[in-house]
C-alpha cells in the first residue's frame, strides 16, 4: 500500500499501460474486460479507487488464469467421455455416481423424489425419500486411486425442455482408465437390474429408460397349458443362434411379431411382460398416440439387437391409412376416427418390414378387437404368429385357484418345467395339497367356464386370500353382482349410442 501510495497517477498508467497489450497477447478474450478497468484506471480520481480496481483487476486475472489453466490441462493432458442424456449409458453412469460419497457432498444437486426405493407401505418416515445427485458443476472424486471429474449440466431447452449432458474426464492421457469406471457403471447398473425387467418409453425420438420391473415368472401368468408352451417354443427356436445365420442366409430380416388378442384381463400385458423376463429382454413400449411417422422411423432406427417392442392396444391407436396409401390391403383401418391420427398405416408397415428396425426385435401387438386391425398390419411376415387368449376356462380357473392359496414354497406353478399338471390325490408330495385341491374342484365347479376373465376372477381370490372356504361360500354373490355390473354398463352404452344416433 506504501509503495501505491508514494507512486505517482502517472507512473502507475505508464507501468499498466505497458502491461495491458502483454496481458492481452497471453490472455486472448481479456480486452472487454480490461478496457473498463483500463480507463477507470486512467482517468480514476483517488488513490483508494485506483487500488480498488487493480484487486480486483488481479482477482480476474487469477480466476482467468485458472480456468484457461484448467481448459489447458483438460485438453492436453486429460481424457473425458461425454455421455448423452439420451443413451442408457447415461442412466448407468449416474446410477453409480449417485451411489458414491462425492455425490453427497457436491454443493449443487438435483433434488428428486426416489422412485424405486421400496418403502415399507404406512411407514411415513419413510414416504417420499429424497434423492440428490450433482448437477450443474464439476465434481472431483477418487476411483481406483484416480483423479476423475464428473461434469453434469442441466440447461433450458427449446419449449420449456430441460436439456443434460454429463462427462466424466480424468487427468491422463490413457482413454482406457475412463472406459473401465464407466465398464464400473455397467457393473454396477446391471448388478441392480438383475431379476428386473427394463422398460423403455419414448421422449421425442429418443428412448429412455423408465423404472425397471420386478421380472413376472412366466408361471404366474395363467393361460392354456398348449399355448403358453408353443408360444415359448417358438420364442426360444428364434432366439437360438443358429436362427439368426439361418435368416441371414436366406437374406431375411431377423425379426418376429406375434399378436396377443382376446377380451381385456384375460393376460395379454403379462404375458409380455413375463416373457421379457423370461427370456432376459428389455421392453421398448411404443405410444403411437404421441407419434408421429418421423419419429416412429427414428424410434426403430435405435432400437438395440434383441428386444421386445411392444405395441398395447394396437386397435386404438393413431394409425391412419393416408390418401393413396398403397398397403397390400383394400379395407379400411377400423373403427378409429382419421382426425388427430399423426403416424401413416404406410410407415408403420415399413418399419414393421424391418428396413431400419433392429435384428433380432421381437415385435408384440395386443389387441382386445382383431377385427377392426388393418388386414395388412396383421399379415403373415409383420405378425407370424396370432395367440387368442381367453376367458377362464375350467383348467385355467383350477390353476388361479391354486396359484392363490398354495404355499409359494410348496407351488408347483413357479416353475416352469414343473408346470404340468397339478397333484392328483394319492400323488407322492400331494398329501397337504389334497384339502386344496379338493377345495378347487369345489370352486371351479362353482364358477361357469368362459364367463370371467382371470383378471376378474383373480381380483375375487385375492380379495378372499386369507380363506378359500369363504371363496367357495361367497363366489356365488360376486358373480351376480358382477353380472348385475355388466348389465347396468351395456345399457348405459347403448343408451350413450342412441343418443349420439340423435344427435
Ligand atoms: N391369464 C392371467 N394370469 C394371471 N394373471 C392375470 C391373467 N390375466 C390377467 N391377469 C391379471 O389381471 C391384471 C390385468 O392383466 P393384463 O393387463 O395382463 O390383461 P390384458 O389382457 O392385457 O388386459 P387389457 O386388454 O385390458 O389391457 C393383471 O394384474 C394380471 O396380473
Amino acid at each position: 500500500m506504501a509503495s501505491l501510495g508514494n507512486a505517482s497517477p502517472t507512473h502507475n498508467q505508464s507501468f499498466l499501460f505497458d502491461q495491458m497489450p502483454l496481458l492481452d497477447l497471453f490472455f486472448p478474450g481479456l480486452p472487454p474486460a480490461t478496457s473498463p478497468a483500463w480507463s477507470l484506471l486512467t482517468g480514476g480520481p483517488s488513490i483508494y479507487s485506483q487500488a480498488l480496481c487493480i484487486g480486483g483487476l488481479l482477482l480476474l486475472l487469477g480466476k482467468y488464469a485458472s480456468e484457461y489453466l484448467g481448459t489447458l490441462l483438460e485438453t492436453y493432458f486429460s481424457s473425458k467421455i461425454e455421455v448423452p442424456y439420451t443413451d442408457e449409458a447415461y442412466d448407468m453412469l449416474i446410477f453409480w455416481v449417485c451411489s458414491q460419497p462425492f455425490a453427497r457432498s457436491a454443493r449443487t444437486s438435483l433434488a428428486k423424489i426416489d422412485l424405486k426405493s421400496s418403502a415399507e407401505p404406512g411407514s411415513h418416515a419413510e414416504k417420499k425419500p429424497l434423492h440428490y445427485s450433482p448437477c450443474n458443476g464439476r465434481s472431483y472424486f477418487w476411483h481406483k486411486r484416480r483423479l476423475f471429474v464428473f461434469n453434469r449440466q442441466r440447461t433450458q431447452g427449446e419449449f420449456g425442455s430441460t436439456r443434460e449432458e454429463a462427462c466424466i474426464s480424468y487427468f491422463g492421457r490413457n482413454p482406457a482408465v475412463l472406459r473401465e469406471l464407466l465398464n464400473d457403471c455397467r457393473r454396477y447398473y446391471l448388478e441392480s437390474v438383475k431379476n428386473k425387467t427394463c422398460l423403455f418409453e419414448h421422449q421425442g425420438d429418443r428412448w429412455k429408460a423408465s423404472k425397471p420391473m420386478a421380472k413376472r415368472e412366466m408361471s404366474t401368468v395363467i393361460i392354456n397349458r398348449e399355448l403358453k408352451k408353443m408360444l415359448l417354443d417358438d420364442v426360444t427356436e428364434f432366439l437360438a443362434p443358429q436362427t439368426r445365420a439361418w435368416y441371414s442366409r436366406r437374406g431375411l430380416p431377423y425379426q418376429r411379431g406375434y399378436l396377443l388378442h382376446g377380451p381385456p384381463g384375460t393376460g395379454k400385458s403379462s404375458l409380455c411382460l413375463s416373457m421379457a423376463g423370461h427370456f432376459d429382454l428389455d421392453v421398448y413400449v411404443l405410444t403411437m398416440s404421441s407419434l408421429d411417422d418421423h419419429s416412429l422411423k427414428s424410434l426403430f432406427a435405435e432400437l438395440p439387437q434383441h428386444c421386445i417392442v411392444l405395441v398395447e392396444d394396437v386397435d386404438a391407436t393413431a394409425v391412419h391409412r393416408k390418401p393413396g396409401d398403397s398397403a397390400d390391403a383394400s379395407q379400411s383401418v377400423g373403427h378409429n376416427s382419421p382426425t388427430n391420427k399423426k403416424v401413416s398405416l404406410s410407415t408403420l408397415l415399413n418399419v414393421l418390414d424391418g428396413l431400419a428396425s433392429s435384428e433380432g426385435r421381437l415385435l408384440i401387438m395386443t389387441t382386445n378387437h382383431i377385427e377392426r386391425l388393418d388386414p395388412a398390419l396383421i399379415r403373415p411376415g409383420r405378425v407370424d404368429m396370432k395367440v387368442e387368449l381367453y376367458l377362464a376356462d375350467e383348467d385355467m380357473i383350477n390353476q388361479l385357484f391354486y396359484f392363490v392359496y398354495n404355499s409359494p414354497s410348496n407351488t408347483n406353478i413357479r416353475d416352469d418345467e414343473s408346470e404340468t399338471a397339478l397333484p392328483q390325490p394319492g400323488e407322492e408330495g400331494a398329501v397337504e395339497d389334497c384339502e386344496l385341491l379338493h377345495l378347487g374342484q369345489e370352486f371351479v365347479a362353482k364358477v361357469p367356464k368362459l364367463e370371467f376373465s382371470p383378471a376378474e376372477i383373480l381380483s375375487f381370490l385375492l380379495a378372499n386370500k386369507h380363506s378359500p372356504h369363504h371363496a367357495i361360500a361367497s363366489v356365488a354373490a360376486w358373480m351376480e353382482k358382477l353380472r348385475e355390473e355388466r348389465a347396468t354398463l351395456t345399457r348405459t352404452t347403448s343408451w350413450e349410442l342412441d343418443d349420439d344416433d340423435d344427435h
